[in-house]
């Protein structure tokens, strides 16, 4: 039998087909991952905006109960589509931490610009 010796990452003495089916399911991958990069692109480019909202009007940078209901609805997402809800809660409130960061990022930003501005 054919065994794959080369082939960037694909470990030497591997069965042919199984390294081109290796290949394959890491091209998808690949979009995938790219797909995850450039929606979480969007979404950060939608909270950067609301950080901005938030600040102009002095709203608190986070918003525990919008968060509830956000985990609620992915937790069952994830659940329908047979992922892992605690794993789909983790990534969330990992996202929404960031989040939150960048808000109070901002918020400091304008309080800044507020101070240095003369009476
Ligand atoms: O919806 C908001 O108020 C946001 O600031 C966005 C967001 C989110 O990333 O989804 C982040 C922080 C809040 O606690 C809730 C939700």
């Amino acid at each position: 039998m054919e065994k794959s010796s080369d082939g960037p990452g694909t470990p030497a003495g591997l069965d042919e087909s199984v390294a081109a089916e290796l290949v394959a399911l890491r091209d998808s991958i690949d979009n995938i991952d790219a797909a995850v990069v450039h929606m979480l692109a969007e979404r950060f480019k939608c909270t950067q905006r609301v950080g901005r909202l938030k600040a102009d009007h002095d709203l608190p940078a986070a918003d525990p109960a919008r968060e509830t209901r956000q985990i609620e609805r992915l937790r069952q997402l994830a659940e329908n589509a047979k992922l892992d809800p605690a794993f789909a809660e983790k990534l969330l409130n990992f996202i929404i931490a960031e989040v939150i960061r960048h808000h109070e990022t901002i918020a400091g930003e304008r309080l800044g610009r507020e101070g240095a501005r003369p009476e």
